[in-house]
């Protein structure tokens, strides 16, 4: 369990980079390795690497480096990953769709169990063995299966009126795709993906690179 309970956010957003590289490591048999070693791997200093493991209790050895199964299992307790978690989803468009057709969120114990939306068309399908139903019964649905968490995937324009039902019907937390900040009380989680913010972060490294390349070649 974490040592200090104020741990920063960017840690925190480091911690699925740790998870991600020390699961491959064991897929590879690799069972030990070094701060310097998972270094070169992730990109983070070897000091950065032990900085953000100390938060957590530190892990390494002195001359032996990482157990890498014992570090695996002790981020992925960190994130809560030991657990499985119930969760909906709210509007099954193409991102809804492809959101329930990627398996690997059920791998890592995020089981769908349920989409809705308000187009008569889609009521009634099954989007890989899931059900849709009808939006008017998410209130319903959440409560009597103790759903923990609510995928949002509707337009912008409702998508702030699907998180307050979703937040009525005792949700945990919402991993919400629409393009708005959400206001939801202090008590529920949001996780917000925005793509086009990554995007435009990419846009402008691509600019910067270009920067930095037109002085280089004017120094020439
Ligand atoms: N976060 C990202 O990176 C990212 C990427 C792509 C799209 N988006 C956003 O995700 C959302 C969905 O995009 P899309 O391309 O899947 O759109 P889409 O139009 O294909 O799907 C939206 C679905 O929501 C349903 N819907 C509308 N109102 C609803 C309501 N009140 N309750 C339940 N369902 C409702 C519609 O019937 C439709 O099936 C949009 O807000 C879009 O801007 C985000």
């Amino acid at each position: 369990m974490p040592k200090n309970r104020n741990i920063s956010m960017a840690v925190i957003r480091r911690l699925p980079k740790y998870n991600r590289c020390l699961g491959d490591l064991l897929e590879r048999e690799i069972y030990r390795i070094s701060s310097k070693e998972l270094s070169g791997i992730l990109g983070f200093t070897a000091s950065q690497i032990r900085q953000d493991l100390n938060n957590f209790g530190g892990f390494g050895q002195q001359g032996y480096g990482y157990n890498v199964e014992e570090l695996h299992n002790e981020i992925q307790k960190i994130l809560g990953l030991t657990k499985d978690y119930k969760a909906v989803v709210v509007g099954v468009g193409n991102l809804g769709q492809a959101i329930a057709n990627h398996t690997n969120f059920e791998k890592h114990g995020f089981k769908i169990l349920a989409m809705f939306d308000i187009n008569p068309n889609l009521i009634g399908l099954q989007i890989r063995g899931t059900p849709v139903y009808d939006n008017k019964e998410l209130h319903g649905y959440i409560k009597e299966n103790d759903v923990e968490i609510g995928v949002i995937t509707t337009p912008k324009e409702v998508a702030q009126s699907v998180a307050d039902e979703l937040v009525e019907a005792g949700i945990k937390a919402i991993w919400n795709f629409a393009p708005v900040d959400l206001k939801v009380p202090e008590d529920v989680v949001v996780e917000d993906v925005h793509l086009n913010e990554s995007l435009f972060i990419m846009s402008y490294l691509i600019k910067e690179k270009e920067m930095l390349k037109a002085l280089e070649d004017q120094e020439k």
